[in-house]
């Protein structure tokens, strides 16, 4: 770990400012690329009130939040104000309040806030507000301990030295720029207008990313200056900056690393120079020895080793202008904790009530944004969020933002069967199962067997009637089924995405990593890509996504399955921000279609580091056989041993095989006791669960042996079956749970 890290030292002196250049110093060009970092997070102190549009509004905002906290009386909002646009409207009208214990009328009887008043809709386009203060919980894992959201609690940022780059709000004149008129603040329209004028300027990226991958040290001389020229006497007026040399850095090393605020300095002296190369460096110094005196600073600075910052650092092409300062911001993002957000559960409520019924409890809260109706942003809770009535009766589950992206991009459909192929703990489960309002059914598989547990807490939890929990390991599909409409592959990644919960990933991440990483994803994206029914009347989707921020891991995997599946095309993802993914990287080219895919990072949406591309899976025209292995495999990324080698698991991934049939074609799932039957045209299939007794399957199993075709076997991998089956009113059923093939096909969904 870095010395921050590991000493969890105070924070070190403030850096002086005034040796940074001034907004106006900066000029246009600076404003522009500022106005992009301007997306980052912003350390808000915890408030609930939006304070733009009505301070009036926002002031009795806050004194309601606070006074119905503590006395717990007010008239409700009237429930024609559920559709003014709020921000608060109901996500589902027709939900099904089957739980007794949850009474929205009570709740709102005892409610003594206005919500109406606490909120201003206006700005609910931002993707997330200010980070108030830290809260643990993983991004796709809820953690079961409660946590209690203080505005008390100390938070890490409160430990962090002052931030080394000035950043838009802090250094620019923003007089021309989007959020102007908006108090500085970031909205969604001003954030994707910035994203449009970073990706025109990544047309020229790939040429320079090129010369730099093949080691093409760009010109001094063709260097541009971020600076105006009339910026010129001032600088003339800063002391010179002194890089060290290998000698001195080598020397430096010996006495055991540089002094903090050294490297502090440094970095900032080393962007400076960088952004005015041509004036500021040393005689016979190349570009390329500032930005490696800039990645070991950032370094040892926050903790990473050399190669991840590497890796990180190229993300932000050499081509673009403030390069530097977003790599910086993006590692500053990483030391601040992303704000708490909720999934509202419309298997049990909807998103106001349960506002209403957490204000009472002294919650501030807001929803997140018009990309979201069910997210809620929580600023401040004097109860643990993770404890509340509310969270135990499953009206909620806590989520970091960016886990709804993929799910709402999937977009599943109700009656649709969909695989979650990497689903624990759940979080996009229990999503998906309730976009669907608990009818089809969702596969929920996760070879982590250890992780299926809070996977079924969770499923049980939230109400879920429509999902079966297995444990096999991804790349078994479509062998263990198929026929999906549509597949959702939450990949195992590096998590390069949410270092800001995990630090541990600063160092423990290695090349050999991002390599295995890499290679597992291709082979589970085939497999999610071979488990969609391409004939799918309402679907035929995948999504891919993960919690990384690397190529290797993102529009590589995708590029991949391209070209590996050309019976796949990539299509947009209906989220309505987010960067678009690389074309081009480091002298790579990917398919066009890649820039529909999209990339989320913490200092631009204030969301975990994230990625999302959606897939159609078309009919194939012919027969198409993988006539080459899926991937070069090293048999050690097999984790499952002596299951299923690598080679095996290669050759089946294969089209139309007559072995494949059975899966691909009609496929029918039904719960029969708290067990699984797959039925296809072909034959019949009882799942027992693992831990089925003896006179169990004898009573199934003589059942379905009355049906010719019927098989059945105990699987240890069907971990739970959550869903309940309505007996069969078919007379020519002879018995109560297995219903004759014609009637369990008419009516296999039919499920209570
Ligand atoms: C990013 S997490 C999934 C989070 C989950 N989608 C959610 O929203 O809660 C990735 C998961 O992949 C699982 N995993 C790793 N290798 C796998 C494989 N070969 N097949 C299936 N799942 C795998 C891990 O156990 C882990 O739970």
């Amino acid at each position: 770990m870095g010395r921050r890290s590991k000493n969890k030292q105070g924070a070190p002196e403030p850096l002086e400012k005034k040796v940074w250049p001034t907004p106006k110093k900066l000029g246009k060009r600076k404003a522009d690329s500022d106005s992009d970092l301007d997306d980052k997070p912003t350390a808000r102190p915890a408030k609930k009130v939006k304070d733009s549009k009505s301070k009036a509004a926002s002031k009795r905002g806050n004194d309601k939040g606070k006074s119905t906290a503590k006395n717990g009386k007010a008239v409700a909002k009237p429930d024609s104000d559920n559709d003014s646009g709020d921000g608060w409207e109901d996500v589902d009208g027709d939900i099904d309040m089957d739980n007794d214990e949850f009474d929205s009328d009570a709740e709102l009887d005892g409610f003594t806030g206005n919500l109406d008043d606490i909120i201003d809709g206006d700005d609910d386009d931002e993707p997330l507000r200010g980070t108030t203060q830290k809260f643990d919980f993983d991004t796709d894992e809820e953690d079961d301990e409660a946590q209690p959201v203080s505005k008390h609690k100390k938070s890490k940022q409160s430990e962090r030295p002052s931030k080394i780059i000035p950043t838009g709000s802090d250094a620019s004149d923003n007089s021309d720029s989007d959020e102007s008129d908006y108090e500085g603040r970031v909205t969604m329209a001003n954030m994707e207008a910035r994203s449009r004028a970073l990706d025109a300027k990544a047309a020229a990226e790939a040429e320079l990313d090129e010369e730099e991958f093949q080691g093409a040290v760009v010109s001094d001389d063709e260097d541009e200056d971020m600076m105006d020229e009339d910026a010129d006497d001032e600088d003339g007026d800063a002391e010179p900056f002194h890089l060290p040399t290998a000698a001195e850095r080598e020397a430096e090393k010996q006495q055991g690393g540089p002094d903090l605020i050294v490297v502090q300095r440094r970095m900032r002296e080393c962007i400076r120079v960088l952004g005015k190369f041509k004036r500021l460096a040393e005689k016979d110094r190349s570009r390329s020895e500032y930005t490696e005196q800039l990645m070991a600073d950032i370094a040892s600075y926050y903790g990473y080793n050399d190669f991840l910052v590497e890796k990180l650092f190229q993300l932000f092409p050499v081509a673009e202008a403030n390069r530097n300062l977003q790599a910086i911001e993006f590692f500053e993002a990483n030391e601040v904790p992303r704000p708490v957000t909720i999934r509202t559960n419309t298997l049990k409520t909807r998103r106001r009530d349960l506002a209403q019924s957490l204000v009472n409890r002294g919650v501030n809260l807001e929803p997140i944004g018009k990309w979201t109706n069910v997210g809620l942003q929580v600023f401040e809770s004097s109860v643990p969020i993770g404890a509340t009535p509310e969270y135990l009766a499953g009206h909620y589950m806590l989520q970091a933002a960016s886990s709804f992206l993929p799910v709402i991009a999937l977009s599943p459909q109700p009656n649709e069967r969909v695989l979650d192929m990497a689903s624990a703990p759940g979080g996009k489960t229990t999503h998906m199962a309730a976009l669907l309002q608990n009818t089809g059914v969702v596969f929920a598989n996760d070879t982590n067997k250890a992780r299926t547990k809070s996977l079924t807490a969770n499923v049980h939890r939230l109400g879920c009637k429509n999902v079966v929990v297995c444990s096999y390991d991804g790349r078994e599909f479509p062998k263990v089924m198929g026929g999906f409409d549509r597949v959702l592959l939450d990949a195992p990644c590096s998590g390069t995405g949410v270092i800001s919960k995990d630090q541990s990933v600063k160092i423990n991440k290695s090349e050999r990593d991002f390599t295995l990483l890499s290679h597992l994803q291709k082979q589970l994206i085939l497999c999610a890509i071979d488990s969609v029914n391409p004939d799918s009347k309402t679907g035929g989707y995948i999504v891919y996504s993960t919690c990384s921020v690397t190529v290797d891991e993102n529009e590589s995997v995708v590029d991949y399955a391209l070209r590996k599946r050309p019976n796949v095309k990539l299509v947009d993802t209906g989220l309505s921000f987010g960067r678009e993914g690389f074309t081009k990287y480091r002298g790579k080219t990917f398919h066009p279609s890649v820039g529909l895919t999209r990339r989320f990072y913490p200092h631009v949406h204030n969301m975990d580091g994230f990625y999302v591309a959606k897939f159609k899976v078309e009919k194939r025209s012919k027969v198409t056989t993988v006539d080459e292995p899926a991937v070069d495999v090293p048999d050690s990324t097999f984790v499952l041993g002596e299951e299923t080698p690598a080679e095996k698991v290669q050759e089946d991934v294969g089209f139309d095989s007559e072995e494949d049939r059975p899966y691909l074609e009609g496929m029918f799932f039904m719960f029969l006791d708290g067990h699984l039957a797959i039925s296809t045209d072909s034959y019949l299939s009882i799942y027992f669960r693992g831990k089925t007794e003896a006179h169990e399957i004898q009573r199934i199993a003589s059942a379905a042996a009355l049906k010719t075709y019927a098989n059945y076997h105990v699987d240890p991998r069907i971990t739970d079956v959550i869903g309940t089956w309505r007996k069969c009113s078919c007379p020519a059923c002879q018995i109560a749970f297995i219903c004759c093939y014609k009637c369990w096909r008419g009516n296999l969904f039919s499920v209570s």
